[in-house]
């Protein structure tokens, strides 16, 4: 099990974005370059969506783990306990991972649930709408304040009918007393490998992300927020102009953290290549790939791994 650097205690401000202040597209960008990541309030989804998922998802968690284990093997979509992805990542974290694409997933969940599951079908599917139609905003804002068009450049992807995004309820239960030197992992520190990733979680701490110069700060919880990843594909999309945030979860000593988080991804045959209206004359510093290309990759390295360093055209040291 990985041990942690302690997080620092003098650290910046993480962005604070206001969804309804007319500055926001500029903070937006500035953000992404500095941290690929931000706080986003005034976000305009119904807290009746999120609270009526949340209750699902603790009804769900709350159940005898041999009934959660029915919505299991992970295929890679289903019920999953400590184990993260397939190549020996682990840690102190059950979850749900779900295509927002097709409904087959559910099949699983109505296998323990019955009619109980179209309730769950329905709370993930109202508040996956809501999270889409305000990450698309985000990503329309982004355009213009890059000064780039069409302004769907980027929410096109995630709009797309065959868009290869994942929805995941991540709980992590409260880590016992025994393991507690240990400074157990909830889960480890990665990128995310889609365009953008989009958090919400309940009050209880955990999340870090990792400071450009390899410094770890504690990310407060706020229930009533969200938190913006960049993800790999925009970093390349971007051209290194935004960088994709590491960050990791530390599980908490006496209280369960419960994280939904939407990662917009897009469709398998897309190329992943900077904008040319983003390059000015630059050179492209990645390799040309597809999402299906680099997603088949990413699917077979560890959690920790630089995925994009074999995209690099310089290889990363
Ligand atoms: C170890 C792994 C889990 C992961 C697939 C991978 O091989 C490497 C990327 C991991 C990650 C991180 C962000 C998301 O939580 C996730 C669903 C994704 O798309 O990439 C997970 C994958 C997973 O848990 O299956
Ligand atoms: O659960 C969290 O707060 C973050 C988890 C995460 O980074 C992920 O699932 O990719
Ligand atoms: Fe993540």
């Amino acid at each position: 099990m990985e041990h942690l650097c302690p997080a620092t205690t003098l650290f910046p401000e993480v962005p604070l974005i206001d969804l309804s202040k007319p500055d926001s597209k500029t903070l937006i960008v500035k953000a992404c370059e500095e941290f690929g990541f931000f706080k986003l309030i005034n976000h305009g989804v119904p807290t009746e969506f999120i609270t009526r998922l949340e209750s699902e998802a603790i009804e769900f968690f709350s159940l005898p783990l041999s009934e959660k284990e029915k919505a299991g093997p992970l295929d890679p979509f289903g019920y999953g306990n400590k184990k993260i992805g397939s190549n020996s990542d682990v840690g102190w974290v059950e979850y749900i991972l779900l295509t927002t694409s097709n409904e087959a997933n559910y099949q699983k969940f109505s296998a323990i649930f019955g009619e109980a599951a179209e309730k769950f079908r329905c709370a993930v599917n109202d508040y996956v709408s809501a999270v889409k139609k305000m990450a698309y905003e985000i990503l329309e804002m982004l355009a213009d304040g890059l000064k780039i068009q069409p302004r769907n450049v980027f929410s096109k992807l995630l709009m797309d009918e065959e868009s290869d995004s994942v929805f995941r309820l991540n709980h992590y239960p409260p880590c016992p007393e025994h393991h507690q030197e240990m400074n157990l992992i909830g889960f480890g520190e990665h990128t995310d490998p889609q365009i953008i990733s989009v958090l919400r979680s309940n009050n209880i701490s955990g999340l870090q992300i990792s400071l450009k110069d390899g410094n770890w700060i504690s990310i407060p919880p706020d229930q009533s927020s969200f938190f913006i990843n960049v993800g790999d594909s925009l970093q390349v999309m971007t051209n290194g102009r935004f960088k994709s945030v590491r960050h990791r979860v530390v599980a908490n000593s006496s209280k369960s953290r419960l994280s939904m988080i939407y990662f917009g991804g897009p469709p398998l045959s897309e190329k992943i290549a900077p904008l040319p209206s983003l390059m000015k004359g630059e050179d492209s510093l990645y390799k040309e790939f597809t999402w299906y290309e680099y997603k088949k990759s990413a699917y077979k390295s560890r959690l920790a791994d630089n995925r994009l360093g074999l995209f690099e055209k310089i290889a990363a040291s």
